[in-house]
């Protein structure tokens, strides 16, 4: 038996810390042991408090008044720092026992699972060597997303750049799931859970279909409409987005209301069978009705 641990991401407002504390709750409830490490130097206030505080290390807002640097620099400057500085993160979890999952919250700058090398490297560290923890990674994005499709699926690409650039078990997840209840039909959901290019096809606030919309040149009045400001190229480009990642087709979403216990249930086992197929090397059988939302589609 080795340590494990999961990595919640996901963008601004997503719903990670929310996530955190509904899964340490439900893990309480569950009488399983977890040690909850705060990696956002901004945020401050917790539902449970962390047992690792990136903040004890360095904060984003001395970072900012200190350095001079906006939000973005100023957080790629404090990951920077605890690489320089991983005995911090890396002494305590040395002293976690096998048992316990380590749940790792995230902030919510996108740009540290896209184009900065910094988390590969961290996840290096906590995955190989000493440590040796068998992750899975927890991408959220926003349910709310789905009401504006070409969003919706800039949202699956930066899930899928996480993916891609972390290299570990995976697993996305639709947050927030009970702000869009009753709002979208069961069948339709599922053209979300699992991207469906035609989605954007079907858009109900699309104004101009096809071939006869006429070619709009760049950035448009913010009065306008979303799909008359998409225009015909943004329009192109959305749907070259969509069929990348349905080309891919590795990505999909399992459904989270984190005031829901079995959904709270659901996820959590996913995080544990991918954690344990990680270790296996083996492909495990779907368990449930989330399990079609799986990562195998
Ligand atoms: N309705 C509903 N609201 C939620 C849910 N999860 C989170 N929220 C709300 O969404 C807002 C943002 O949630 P957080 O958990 O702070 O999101 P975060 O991703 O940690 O945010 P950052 O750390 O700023 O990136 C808060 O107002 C939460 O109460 C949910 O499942 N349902």
């Amino acid at each position: 038996m080795s340590k494990y641990g999961t990595l919640v991401m996901g963008p601004a407002g997503a719903g990670k810390s929310t996530f955190c504390a509904s899964l340490i709750q439900h893990l309480q409830n569950n009488k399983r042991p977890c040690f909850y490490v705060n990696l956002d130097p901004a945020a401050e206030d917790f539902a449970f408090e962390p047992d690792l505080d990136i903040k004890d290390l360095i904060s984003l807002e001395d970072v900012m008044e200190e350095m001079s640097l906006g939000p973005n620099g100023g957080l790629i400057y404090c990951f920077e720092f605890l690489m320089e500085n991983l005995d911090f993160l890396t002494d305590p979890l040395e002293e976690v026992t096998d048992e316990y999952l380590i749940v790792f919250d995230m902030p919510g700058q996108i740009e540290l699972y896209t184009h900065v090398p910094i988390l590969p490297d961290l996840v290096k560290t906590l995955m190989r060597g000493s440590l040796n923890i068998n992750m899975c990674a927890a991408y959220l994005l926003e349910a709310t997303f789905i009401v504006d499709r070409p969003k919706f699926f800039s949202g699956t690409l930066s899930a899928m750049s996480a993916m891609l650039m972390l290299e570990m078990p995976h697993i996305n997840i639709l947050s927030k799931m009970d702000l869009v209840k009753g709002q979208v039909a069961k069948r339709e959901l599922k053209r979300f859970l699992d991207p469906d290019p035609g989605l954007l096809e079907d858009d109900p606030t699309r104004k101009v279909k096809g071939e006869e919309q006429e070619e709009t040149k760049g950035y448009q009045d913010p009065g306008e409409t979303k799909s008359v400001m998409s225009g015909a190229s943004f329009d192109r480009l959305n749907k070259a987005v969509a069929q990348l990642i349905d080309d891919f087709s590795m990505v999909s979403f399992l459904k989270l209301d984190a005031q829901d216990e079995d959904s709270l249930g659901a996820v959590l086992s996913y995080i544990d069978d991918a954690i344990q197929y990680h270790e296996a090397q083996e492909p495990k059988e779907p368990k449930d009705e989330f399990l079609e939302a799986s990562m195998d589609g």
